[in-house]
């Protein structure tokens, strides 16, 4: 997601015991966690401002990290805090808390609040996610089963949330999360989806686990999204392919509608009503890159396929996206712009880790990709 941002360390707070600790950025103190009958908790974020000397409680978004006993913190440039958690899980032990990111900043404005969000750090870069749109019955379902069909450990699909009813074939988790519409109100508000939308009457929404779920996994993430919601992608910091999936002809749509017999002719009526319109914004709103014809189903396939640079011989993808295993008892020290992990206490083994954070990109909503291993220049 995004670019690389400019990064170094410019401030070194060292590990807190007991999750209570503050990180001073400009004029503002972030507290961060608490502790509950003495068990330590990331309960949440607490800001002072020195200036006016008054706490808020900001907006908390995105999935955070799960409680630690202590943890390091950095403060980096972009308005980020790097947390490097002692005694968790390698999937689970480097996070990065937006106080003043770009996309916090977004998020601020248009909440009218003050707002921060956690990321998830994790090694690797991931493939480009796959945005498809397409008026109901043009063939984006088709055409994704065939990829999925074909390409297993290559591509990954994005299940969205909806409060549409299923239908007759459709399993909940596997299609759709079927879901109801005050859940997903609630989940929305809580920052946990990238884009969501009013469809054809219902709600549709895609949550930001079911995409970095698929592109931790290492696959590239299919999203099949109306074109409002790759309107959101667009703007967010999803840096993925927009692909818009026309039909050969109006009649032809409503002909493949009917014989999908999925709707009823009132819900047949009113998805060709809102067909013309998403066929216009489809191609001419500069979404999309790539505009796709469904006319002969093989040959959109074959055009599908050539559009993403697949070739039957392509190399399979499939390298799972890793955490980064830290030893339990640790210590974190800055050196140059790397940062030294060395490993403490009786039975230490001697492991260092030298984290490289200068090809990390993406961010919160999602995970905050590319952090490297590196080396220390012998002295
Ligand atoms: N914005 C948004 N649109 C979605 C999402 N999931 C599905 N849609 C769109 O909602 C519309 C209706 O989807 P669906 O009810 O499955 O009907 P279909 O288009 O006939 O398969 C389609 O244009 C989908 O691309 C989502 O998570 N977000
Ligand atoms: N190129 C095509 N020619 C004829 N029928 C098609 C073609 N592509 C898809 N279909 C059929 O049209 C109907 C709608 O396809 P579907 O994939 O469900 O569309 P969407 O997911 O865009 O709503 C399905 O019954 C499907 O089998």
């Amino acid at each position: 997601m995004g670019g690389a941002p400019a990064f170094f360390v410019d401030h070194l707070e060292n590990g807190h015991t007991n999750g209570d600790s503050s990180v001073e950025i400009g004029d503002r103190s972030y507290v961060i966690g608490g502790s509950h009958e003495g068990n330590p908790l990331f309960l949440g974020v607490q800001i002072h401002d020195k200036i006016t000397n008054k706490w808020s409680s900001p907006t908390v978004l995105g999935t955070g990290p799960k409680p630690c006993k202590a943890y390091s913190a950095f403060v980096l440039k972009q308005g980020r805090i790097l947390f490097i958690k002692k005694g968790s899980a390698s999937d689970d032990s480097i996070w990065f808390l937006e106080v003043d990111s770009p996309f916090v900043r977004e998020q601020r404005k248009l909440l009218g609040k003050e707002v921060v969000a956690w990321s998830k750090g994790v090694r690797g870069n991931a493939e480009k996610p796959i945005v498809i749109s397409g008026p109901s019955g043009v063939g984006k379902g088709t055409l994704i089963t065939m990829l999925m069909k074909e390409f297993p450990s290559m591509f990954g699909f994005s299940v969205s949330h909806t409060t549409r009813s299923p239908r007759c074939m459709e399993k909940n988790g596997v299609h759709y999360h079927f879901t109801d519409k005050n859940v997903m109100e609630k989940e929305i508000n809580d920052g946990k989806f990238l884009e969501f939308a009013s469809v054809h009457g219902n709600l549709y929404g895609t949550s930001i686990e079911s995409v970095e779920v698929v592109t931790d996994s290492g696959k590239r993430c299919i999203l099949d999204i109306d074109v409002q919601g790759a309107r959101s992608v667009k703007a967010s910091s999803l840096d993925a392919m927009f692909i818009f999936v026309c039909p050969p002809s109006m009649k032809e749509l409503e002909d493949r509608l009917r014989a999908r017999g999925t709707e009823t002719e009132e819900q047949i009526q009113k998805r060709l009503r809102n067909a013309e319109a998403e066929i216009k914004a489809g191609k001419s709103s500069g979404i999309f890159g790539h505009i796709l014809y469904n006319d002969n189903l093989d040959e959109c396939y074959k055009s599908l396929k050539n559009l993403l640079g697949i070739d039957n011989d392509t190399p399979v993808n499939g390298v799972e996206v890793e955490g980064i295993n830290l030893p339990k008892e640790h210590t974190v020290t800055k050196m140059e712009d790397k940062i030294l992990i060395q490993e403490t206490g009786e039975a230490a083994k001697n492991i260092r880790i030298v984290l490289d954070l200068s090809s990390i990109n993406g961010g919160a909503p999602g995970r905050t990709r590319g952090i490297g291993l590196g080396t220390l220049k012998s002295s």
